[in-house]
């Protein structure tokens, strides 16, 4: 890879947006690898959570300001609409997706934020929906999806500013799960990557399958099966029954009667 690099840590993968010369900017090199490295990490069935990163300074810059310049609306209008594709197919993976921002997020770095079931961020870091300033609006579907987190109204706020916003003020609104000190940011992403892989792969992904049924408006009353369903695959597995005989240890009555 070019302009990407993938790693995988037992059960969680990262994606590093390597373009540091040109601050993390989304190429059309960028979408391919992206494409490509998606389409792998979703044929991963031990696979519990994938995590975005950039570098200390930057997560990513958007897409790449050249082409506003050498393509018009109808030239550029099937590359927006391919990672439009590319952020949809991120949104329904059936993983924890986590955006782990430190420094800036800029316009389609922002909209890769908004794919994410969560975004970490350090607490210098910042985001920016820059695309209303530039004359244009978000293109891959971060809107959107920005205002179905946090709501219409501060979305559109956000999006019609097109404001800086800090780690903390991004946390406030919900745009922003976690907030961690700068020196402690990797070892405070790990800890928490622990706590969120705990439950078993069928566990998440029928966690993550409710999550998108009940985004789109699906009542719980025709969700149960589901979770019936996903919890009945669990329930064979080895640690379900660790963690009862665990509970049901005479060891366990012991402590819990002195
Ligand atoms: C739907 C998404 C939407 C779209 O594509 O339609 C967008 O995302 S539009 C792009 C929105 N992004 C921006 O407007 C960010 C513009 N860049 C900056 O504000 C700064 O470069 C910053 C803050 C990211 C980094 O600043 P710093 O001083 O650390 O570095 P430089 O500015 O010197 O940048 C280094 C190098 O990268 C080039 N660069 C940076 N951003 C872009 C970009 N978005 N497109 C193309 N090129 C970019 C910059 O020109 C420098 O190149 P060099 O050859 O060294 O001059």
């Amino acid at each position: 890879m070019n302009t990407l690099i993938v790693s995988q840590e037992n059960e969680i993968g990262y994606i590093y947006f390597n373009r540091p010369e040109q601050a993390n900017t989304i190429n059309e090199e960028m979408i391919e690898e992206l494409e490509i490295t998606i389409e792998q990490f979703s044929q991963n069935d031990k696979l519990k959570a994938l995590i975005f990163r950039g570098y200390r300074e930057i997560f990513v810059s958007g897409g790449d300001l050249n082409q506003h310049q050498q393509m018009s609306g109808n030239q550029v209008y099937p590359l927006l609409y391919r990672v439009g594709k590319l952020l949809d197919q991120i949104a329904k993976l059936n993983v924890i997706t986590i955006a782990a921002v430190e420094g800036k997020a800029i316009g389609g770095g922002c909209e890769i934020v908004s794919s994410c079931d969560f975004c970490v961020a350090s607490s210098s870091a910042t985001f920016q929906f820059i695309q209303a300033r530039l004359g244009i609006t978000t293109a891959w579907g971060g809107g959107s999806r920005l205002m179905k987190k946090i709501g219409t109204k501060k979305g559109l706020q956000l999006l019609l500013t097109g404001e800086q916003i800090s780690s903390h003020q991004g946390h406030h609104i919900g745009l922003v799960d976690w907030v961690y000190e700068d020196e402690h940011f990797t070892h405070s992403l790990k800890k928490l990557l622990k706590k969120l892989t705990r439950p078993s792969k069928p566990a998440i992904y029928t966690f993550k399958k409710m999550a998108q049924l009940v985004e789109s408006g699906v009542s719980p009353s025709q969700i149960y099966p589901l979770e019936a369903q996903g919890c009945a695959e669990c329930w064979d597995l080895e640690k379900h029954q660790k963690s009862v005989n665990y509970i049901l240890s005479p060891l366990l009555k012991q402590k819990s009667n002195e």
